[in-house]
Formats: C-alpha cells, structure tokens, sequence
C-alpha cells in the first residue's frame, strides 16, 4: 500500500498568444492552478484546476481552488491510502460539498499516481479507450473578424483545425451574426462554423439570434441563454433549426440528468472540471447516450495537464460526433510539459504511457510560478 504524504499546489501564470475575447472576460493570460500528489512509494502524481477570467465565469478561481485544497482537502487527504482513487475522492466529497475544480484536479493527480504505479494509461484505469486521437476545433475570439478570418485560413492550411468556435454575445446581435456570416462566406464548406454565446442573450433574443445564424451556415449554438434556465433551453431547442448545446448548465450527473429528461440541449458539451472530475465526465456520457443527446469534448483553457486528463476521458466515448475543444495549450505561449502534446492531422493524439502520459517541464514550471522567487534586477542609478 501507498499512502498520500504531501499535497503541493501552486499557480503558474501564463500569457496567451493573442487576447481572447469572451462574452464574460477578455483573457490576455491563463492561471494555471497546478496540484502535485506526493506518494509514500514515491510517485507523484499531478493535476489542473484552470478556469477562466478569475471568478467570471465559475463559481472558483485559480486562488480560492488553491486555498481550498491546502486549507480543506489536504487535512482529508493525507494519510489516506493512495492506490484507491475512487476512495480518496468519496472521502473527500463526505467532507466537501461543490468545488468540481478543485475535485477535478485532484482526481486527476490520484489516477496519474494510480496509473503510473499500476502502468497502466488513466483512459484504462477509467474504463477503456476506443480511439487514439481527438478532432479538435479552434476558437476564433481575437475579437477582429479579418484577424479571425486569417487565423482560421491558416489554421486550415497548416491541418491543425477544420472545425472553428466562434464566440459572440459582447456585440449587438446584428453585430455579432455579421461576424459569423462574414467568417462563413470567408471559409465556405471547407470549415465547420459553430458558436458559444457564453449565456449573454435573453430567450427573445436567442430565438431569433439562432434563426439568423442558422441562415448564416452556422452549424451549432452552444449555451446561449442562462444556465439556470432549464426550461428557455428546453424550449430553444424544441424550435431550433441547429443543435442547441448545453455548457455553462452542465455541473454534474444531476444537471446532466435534468437536461436530458427534459430536452433541454441536442448536445452537452463535458468537461471535466465542471463536471467534478474525470468519473463524473463519464457519468455525464453516460446520461447523454442513454437519452440520445450527442456529445462534444469541452476545454476550461486548461494547460497540457488538464488537456492531457480530458482527453484520456474523451477517448472512452463512443461516440463523439461535435469532436472536441482541447486545444488550450496551443492558446499560450509558454508550453509546461516536456513533450508537448502532438497536434496533427486535425487531431490531438493520446498518450498510452502510464497515468497521463505526460512529465513537467520543472525549470519552466520553476520560472513561471508565481510564487517564484523574484530575481531583482539592480539598475545602476545614473551618475
Ligand atoms: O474559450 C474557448 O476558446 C473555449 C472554451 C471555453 C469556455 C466555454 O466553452 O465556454
Ligand atoms: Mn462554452
């Protein structure tokens, strides 16, 4: 047996290679909330708690995560056996209730350890993958609709991406359809066009915003009222003429359920963090194939660890017909694993070495944290 000694977490903060523009934030840098799992038979293993734009789009932020898994989880935590992951995690959740991003991410460093002692990839220890590669899209939100053009055109050319997020919901709605027809006429049948209003219309606006984008050749509108309104999601997606995805409104089984029971989305986009972490991702997959409702691999913008963790649960699913968003390290311009992960072919590999498959970069890491102590750099005054 292991037990858990030592749980270390730390903030890596990292700029993106451009401003991306959301409904909610404009982001010209990503938080990394970085855990480490110390063995006692010396492994280690790792995990991310990223969100976005601090507290404005979730209920947690990089800081408050940290302060939650040093101040409530680790006292759980520590001393417990570390070979039994889903032990671990219905400890922690008699003594914690909510924090998804905090859970995800230790759940993920537990199956890292776990997989890593048992030499096994995280995507075999949680049930089995069925493929090797995800699609992945790109997002276009430099907030200039020729910059988005020419970055899609591009992204295109090099076989990176074919399938293009586009987000709206800061401008008016006559505004932000021109931007997506504009982006559409621009790349015609050789790019999927989808949109994620990130929550920023009311349902009278929805309805007709999803009209006019369906006119567009837009061929998806993920989240596009609030995620408490079950019924104006349901009733969206009753009279849309393109799917409707549920993002925002998805923490869990529970919502998951009540969305599926109640036709509140064609598609539920899953993601790990929100979900409570990569068991409760399967669970939401679960749900969604028992009811039909198609699914699309979602991203918090995470770096290669929380990347790297939603792709070994995406790789488990059937089906996965809208493909996946992991392309969050490709927005930053610093890279923290030794070996970036392959992008190719429209696609992002898996890794099928032990646990995630991944090592740190630990003088990068060790550079940008920000709790790194600072070199001053003495400017000799002028004489
Ligand atoms: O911002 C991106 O490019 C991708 C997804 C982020 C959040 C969301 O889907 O709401
Ligand atoms: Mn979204």
């Amino acid at each position: 047996m292991a037990i858990i000694e030592r749980i270390e977490v730390f903030l890596v903060d990292v700029p993106t290679i451009r401003s991306h523009v959301l409904a909610m934030a404009t982001m010209n840098s990503q938080v990394l909330c970085i855990v480490r799992l110390h063995c006692s038979d010396g492994i280690v293993g790792v995990g991310e708690a990223t969100t976005i734009g601090g507290l404005s789009y979730g209920p947690e932020s990089p800081e408050t995560i940290k302060l939650a898994i040093e101040t409530y989880f680790a006292p759980v935590l520590e001393g417990i056996d570390a070979t039994r992951p889903a032990q671990a995690m219905a400890r922690l959740s008699a003594h914690i209730v909510g924090n998804h991003f905090a859970k995800c991410a230790i759940e993920t460093a537990l199956l890292d350890a776990q997989g890593k002692r048992s030499r096994l990839p995280v995507s075999e220890l949680i049930g089995g993958r069925v493929r090797d590669r995800l699609p992945v899209l790109w997002t276009l939100a430099s907030g200039n609709t020729a910059r988005d053009i020419e970055e899609a055109e591009d992204m295109i050319s090099r076989k990176r991406h074919n399938a293009f997020k586009l987000k709206i919901g800061k401008r008016s709605l006559e505004d932000d359809v021109a931007h997506v027809a504009a982006i559409k006429r621009a790349l015609g049948d050789s790019a999927s066009i989808r949109v994620d209003v990130n929550m920023a219309w009311d349902e009278t606006t929805a309805a007709r915003g999803i009209d006019m984008l369906a006119d567009a050749g837009c061929d998806l509108v993920e989240q596009p009222i609030t995620r408490s309104n079950l019924a104006g999601m349901a009733r969206l997606s009753a009279r849309a003429r393109i799917p409707i995805m549920a993002d925002e409104s998805l923490t869990g089984p529970t919502t998951a359920y009540d969305f599926a029971t109640h036709a509140g989305a064609h598609v539920f986009a899953v993601k790990i963090e929100q979900s409570g972490g990569l068991l409760a991702a399967r669970q939401v997959q679960a749900i969604a194939e028992a009811a039909g409702v198609a699914l699309y691999g979602g991203t918090m913008l995470e770096a290669g660890i929380g990347t790297v963790a939603s792709a070994h649960v995406f790789a488990t699913f059937a089906r996965l017909p809208f493909g996946t968003e992991l392309f969050g390290p490709l927005l930053l311009t610093d890279e923290i694993l030794t070996t970036p992960l392959e992008y190719a072919d429209f696609s992002l590999k898996v890794p099928d070495s032990p646990g995630l498959g991944i090592d740190l970069d630990e003088d990068r890491i060790a550079f940008l944290r920000r709790d790194a102590p600072r070199k001053t750099i003495s400017i000799p005054s002028t004489q």
